[in-house]
């Protein structure tokens, strides 16, 4: 199977990279043609999204995985026109070849598109309603993909991190190095989830087949506010010698910490579906956080 992957230097894109190599050849796709582990590969500005079709049409992959978007929130409410481009302009472009050559689609979204005044895990059938920017191009772009007739999977996913890229976990690391006290929002709900396990549910899901076109959530299990993963943070880094004593952490309120995108209070997702329909088991946040940092 040839995999074709957009955003190769991401999180996600990049821990796809290994995921998908068992697979078979695995073609990356990045802004400048350059990969962050060194080395070069295929290169598209998804801002511009001249390239996106005739780059399907040469490789002719068996699946396009596209693990590029926007992914600044705050910055998103003032760069929209950016955001929509890469987040809804260009998997819709994506969409419409694969349509064309009855090539599968993998596409990520986000807890964000989620108002965040539930209470229970939302489930894929639940309205959306984001309240920024960034939620409101990637919702687009969910939509995109509805409407293209190929056959596609949206993996809605939550709170990613891990060792590489711009994420909490790194935040967390370097804040707790340089300061004595850290305050973080205690009222803000989610699942944390590392970019390996979401690239490894990916290989698991290709190695089967896409059963069915539609968004499906993908997350670790359980639920926890950030004030919550930044406490599980510091004590895993501290036993683990990444850090050398743990700050202080106080727990706030988000009304405390003014930011300029709004973030849902309460977005955890409900992966019943995904779990039952590909037969995946997928670990706690927990014990995916001492994963990542083992
Ligand atoms: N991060 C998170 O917490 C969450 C992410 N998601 C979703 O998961 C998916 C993967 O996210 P994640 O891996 O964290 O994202 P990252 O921000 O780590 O990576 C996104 C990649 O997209 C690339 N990209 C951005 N703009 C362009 C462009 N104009 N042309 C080409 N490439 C571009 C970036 O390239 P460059 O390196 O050159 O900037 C970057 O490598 C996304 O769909 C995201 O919305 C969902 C929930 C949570
Ligand atoms: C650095 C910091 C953040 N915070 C708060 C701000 C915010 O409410 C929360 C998370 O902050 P961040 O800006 O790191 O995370 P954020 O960019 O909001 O993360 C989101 O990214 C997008 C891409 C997604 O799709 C979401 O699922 C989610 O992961 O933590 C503190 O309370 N104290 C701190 O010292």
């Amino acid at each position: 199977m040839k995999s074709l992957v957009f955003g190769a230097n991401g999180q996600v894109g990049q821990a796809l990279l290994h995921s998908l190599a068992p697979l078979g050849a695995v073609v990356a796709a990045t802004r400048d043609g350059e990969l962050v582990g060194g080395g070069r590969c295929e290169s598209v500005d998804l801002a511009n999204g001249t390239g996106i079709g005739s780059l399907i049409e040469r490789v002719r992959p068996d699946v396009v995985v596209n693990a590029a978007a926007y992914t600044a929130v705050d910055k998103a409410e003032q760069e929209p026109d950016l955001a929509f481009r890469i987040n809804a302009e260009a998997p819709a472009a994506m969409a419409r070849e694969c349509q064309r050559l009855s090539i599968p689609l993998v596409h990520y979204s986000t807890d964000y598109v989620f108002d965040g005044r539930g209470h229970r895990p939302y489930t894929e059938a639940d309205d959306t309603d984001p309240l920024g920017v960034y939620g409101e191009s990637k919702r687009a772009g969910e939509v995109a993909l509805e409407e293209s007739g190929a056959r596609y999977l949206v993996l809605r996913t939550a709170w990613v991190y891990g060792l590489h890229g711009h994420n909490f976990l790194k935040t967390m690391l370097r804040l707790g190095a340089e300061r004595d006290e850290l305050r973080i929002v205690a009222d803000q709900v989610g699942s944390p989830t590392p970019a390996w396990l979401i690239a490894d549910a990916t290989a698991r899901i290709l190695d089967q087949g896409l059963k069915s076109s539609g968004v499906r959530h993908l997350t670790a299990q359980g639920q926890g506010s950030w004030f919550d993963f930044a406490s599980a943070i510091m004590e895993l880094a501290v036993a683990s010698g990444r850090l050398a004593r743990r700050p202080a952490l106080v727990p706030i309120a988000t009304s405390e910490y003014p930011t300029p995108a709004h973030r849902p209070a309460y977005s955890v997702l409900d992966t019943a579906g995904l779990r039952a329909e590909y037969g995946l088991e997928l670990p706690e946040w927990r014990q995916a956080l001492a994963a990542t940092l083992a």
